[in-house]
């Protein structure tokens, strides 16, 4: 972890030397601030150019060069994240790909969870402790209403802030970002309260990406974004309602990596690839990255249900993913199975499976939701964590693209007969989760970022032409 002294004056000469590395184009100061040292520029005839030419840049046509070439210059993008589940990590790493594909080399990108690597506790502990918390979701139900109200938040992130500033801002500035997108709900506050004391909240963009389909969470809405992008409509109403304008808020849908939009589905073929039966109908089951909710009991009750006694055979096949759930997967691989059974660990190209499958059955996380609508597999959520993951079961249900029950029982009689006598059934669900599913969102909203960065740009060029 980078050092920073306590001393103010001392204090102030780090950051500035940080700043200087990390945004030698940047000076260190507020909008009015640049406005007059342009002017001092422009009357001294100097047109900014001393830095480079005390790097070594003497000559004039060289230095409007770079001068052009820094106009031109590939942009930083930082990406804030922690893995409290594996939903933000997917969203970002979504953004990720989508900028390079949709702009090359024009964009770094860089997924940090700066909380771990810069700050102390509890920030830095945020994993162990969520994990904690959703393990007895009594804790989490009073954690998450508790802090709704505004004044609670704000005042338990601005103490945060203000105690980790120093560490805070090192981290931000290490990565010399033009771009700032928070896809955590805890990452809003404090970065921009950072960027207020820096004065870079003009050049600096920052926009969230909410990662949740409903009943997310209020810290989620700050009024200092560029952009809000909302994954639907029900979001953005609440986002209305916490005071954000219109001009912030983009409704796109929720990212999801561009291996799934992408990927042509033939289901022979993966299931060839992935050595699975090609005749029987398949169901996955899964919770999340971590391997949430009744995975064991449901995975035995499907043995039981999609084997025909009568018949003495198997009417379908199960294929588990246990994701960072090792326990679940080692108690898994140790029972006896009478249906073909496939029991995978955290698997990084989930679009396959996913394509190869015919429904799956999961807790109503949102990244899963929906990958699985892309993908047009009818869904059995089994399971919600209190707060954020609430409205998103009758996100899926009232959208006729799935059905709710905790009991594996009835989980499994759902699927035996989805894949006998209710067919029907199973492929209506398939269509409404296609007429749902909102594989471009990512596209979009990387493309809606580029926007926003093209008009700063230009912004910065007026307003170097108009001052020189
Ligand atoms: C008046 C009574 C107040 C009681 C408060 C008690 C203690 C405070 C301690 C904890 C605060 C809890 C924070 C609640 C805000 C949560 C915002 C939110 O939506 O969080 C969700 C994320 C997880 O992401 C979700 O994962 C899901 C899957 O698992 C799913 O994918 C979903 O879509 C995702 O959105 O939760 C967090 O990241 C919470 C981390 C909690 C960290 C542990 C608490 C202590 C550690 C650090 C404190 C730092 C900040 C707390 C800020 C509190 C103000 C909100
Ligand atoms: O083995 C696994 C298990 C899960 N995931 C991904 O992890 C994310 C889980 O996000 P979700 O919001 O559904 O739940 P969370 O894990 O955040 O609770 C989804 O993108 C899954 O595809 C994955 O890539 N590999």
């Amino acid at each position: 972890m980078m050092k920073v002294a306590s001393h103010r004056a001392q204090d102030d000469s780090i950051t500035q030397k940080v700043f200087r590395r990390v945004y030698s184009n940047f000076s260190f100061s507020t909008v009015d601030d640049d406005y007059n040292h342009n002017r001092r520029r422009s009357r001294s005839g100097d047109y900014g150019n001393e830095s480079l030419r005390k790097r070594g840049f003497e000559d004039k046509e060289q230095v409007m060069e770079m001068e052009q070439m820094g106009a031109e210059r590939i942009k930083t993008v930082l990406i804030l994240m922690s893995d409290t589940g594996g939903g933000h990590r997917a969203s970002a790493e979504a953004i990720r790909d989508a900028f390079n594909i949709e702009f090359g080399d024009d964009y770094r990108i860089i997924i940090k969870d700066v909380w771990k690597e810069y700050t102390g506790w509890p920030l830095n502990d945020m994993e162990r402790q969520y994990k904690f918390m959703v393990k007895h979701v009594g804790l989490w139900s009073v954690a998450f209403h508790g802090t709704s109200p505004k004044w609670i938040h704000r005042s338990y992130l601005s103490a945060l802030a203000a105690y980790y500033a120093k560490e805070i801002e090192a981290g931000l500035m290490e990565y010399k970002p033009d771009i700032i997108i928070s896809v955590h709900p805890l990452m809003q506050h404090i970065p921009l309260w950072v960027m207020k004391r820096q004065g870079l909240q003009k050049k600096v963009i920052f926009v969230t990406v909410i990662t949740d389909l409903n009943t997310c969470h209020r810290t989620w809405f700050h009024h200092g974004v560029s952009r809000c992008y909302c994954p639907s409509k029900e979001v953005a109403k609440r986002a209305l309602v916490d005071g954000l304008g219109d001009s912030q808020i983009r409704v796109f849908g929720l990212p999801v990596r561009p291996s799934f939009p992408r990927t042509i589905i033939c289901k022979d073929d993966l299931r060839k690839e992935l050595e699975i039966d090609s005749n029987l109908p398949a169901v996955l089951l899964m919770g999340g990255g971590e391997g949430m909710g009744p995975v064991q009991k449901t995975a035995q009750a499907l043995g039981d249900s999609l084997y025909d006694s009568k018949e003495s055979k198997p009417i379908g096949q199960l294929i588990v993913i246990c994701g960072r759930n090792k326990t679940l997967a080692s108690a898994l691989a140790s029972h006896e199975w009478k249906i073909p059974i496939k029991i995978r660990g955290f698997e990084t190209q989930m679009e396959k499976w996913m394509g190869a499958c015919d429904c799956i059955i999961t807790k109503a996380g949102p990244g899963t939701i929906a990958e699985a609508l892309i993908c047009g597999l009818p869904i059995i959520l089994n399971d919600y964590i209190p707060g954020q993951e609430k409205g998103n079961v009758p996100y899926v249900v009232d959208n006729g693209a799935g059905i709710f029950t905790r009991s594996p029982k009835e989980t499994a009689k759902t699927v035996a007969g989805w894949f006998s006598s209710k067919k029907n059934e199973l492929y209506k669900m398939s269509d409404n989760a296609l007429k749902l599913a909102q594989p471009e969102a990512v596209f979009d909203i990387v493309k809606d970022i580029h926007h926003l960065s093209q008009q700063q740009q230009q912004r910065i060029q007026l307003y170097n032409d108009y001052s020189y």
